[in-house]
């Protein structure tokens, strides 16, 4: 067992892969041998192919450290937390909450109850809020595969690899660059590809997952998305608390 801070750190199991690194379910111990828990990490592993594509090591682990570093700032039940890094490690790598699942695959399964879609809704506009609005955090990444869902029904926006702070202009072009050549396509609102990114940008795949979400024929829910998804920024929400105003007042007025 490798040992960190106050903790025995245990590998159980990959859970996946990604482009960068893997997630690996991590059991982790206390000096005195006691269980706290079954957790994830995430490492950083750049597969040589991808290290032959423009950027070099650093480079990505500066990305990384990035990451863990605006993850960690985050407090909030619907942000994923960080407990424990080594971001100076050959292969940097954080410890997260073990999620059961993500949006994406819960979504497939197609069992989800129209009680429990509105609550993730909120979740996740709540998660966003809290990013925009309190830490001036853009996320650029937002899609289902990339909100967790936790014990309890519990859903958490997660994976902070694009996540730019809007308060932080000197961030460096490489960095910038690696956001631009990412992300998701279908989430993806029409300014990103001339590079301009702001919070509509995220509204605009929050509109996007919200409409996959499909919480079916409720009135006003129709308006809700096309606000949301407005090929100009101006014609979007200007903030998520909006947002959750008019989302709110659409449960309401439907008695949901
Ligand atoms: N906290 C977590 N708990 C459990 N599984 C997780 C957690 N975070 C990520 N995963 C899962 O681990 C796998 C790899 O995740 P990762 O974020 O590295 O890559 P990805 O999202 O598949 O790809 P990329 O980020 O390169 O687009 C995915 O299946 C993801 O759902």
């Amino acid at each position: 067992m490798e040992r960190r801070s106050n903790y025995f750190i245990n590998p159980i199991r990959v859970i996946g892969r990604g482009g960068f690194g893997y997630v690996e379910e991590v059991e982790l111990y206390s000096l005195d041998n006691n269980k706290c828990g079954n957790y994830a990490r995430k490492v950083l592993s750049i597969a040589d192919e991808k290290l032959l594509e423009n950027f070099t090591i650093d480079e990505w682990k500066r990305r990384f450290q990035r990451e863990a570093k605006y993850q960690a700032s985050c407090n909030h039940s619907n942000v994923a937390p960080i407990y424990i890094h080594h971001l100076s490690a050959n292969n940097p790598w954080f410890i997260t909450d073990l999620a059961e699942n993500h949006l994406g695959s819960e979504l497939s399964k197609g069992q989800l109850q129209s009680t429990e879609k509105i609550s993730i809704i909120k979740m996740i506009l709540n998660g966003v809020r809290y990013m925009h609005e309190e830490k001036r955090y853009w996320h650029r990444d937002l899609k289902p595969a990339n909100i967790l869902k936790f014990p309890d029904g519990i859903y958490k926006v997660s994976d902070f690899g694009l996540v730019k702070n809007s308060d932080n202009v000197a961030e460096s072009e490489v960095l910038s660059h690696i956001g631009d050549v990412m992300g998701t396509h279908k989430y993806m609102a029409p300014e990103v590809y001339s590079g301009l990114y702001n919070e509509k940008t995220d509204i605009f795949a929050l509109g996007v997952v919200i409409g996959e979400v499909g919480i079916g024929q409720l009135k006003g829910i129709d308006d809700f998305i096309h606000k949301s998804t407005a090929h100009k920024p101006a014609m979007r929400y200007n903030s998520v608390s909006d947002m959750l105003i008019d989302f709110e007042k659409i449960i309401k007025e439907n008695n949901q």
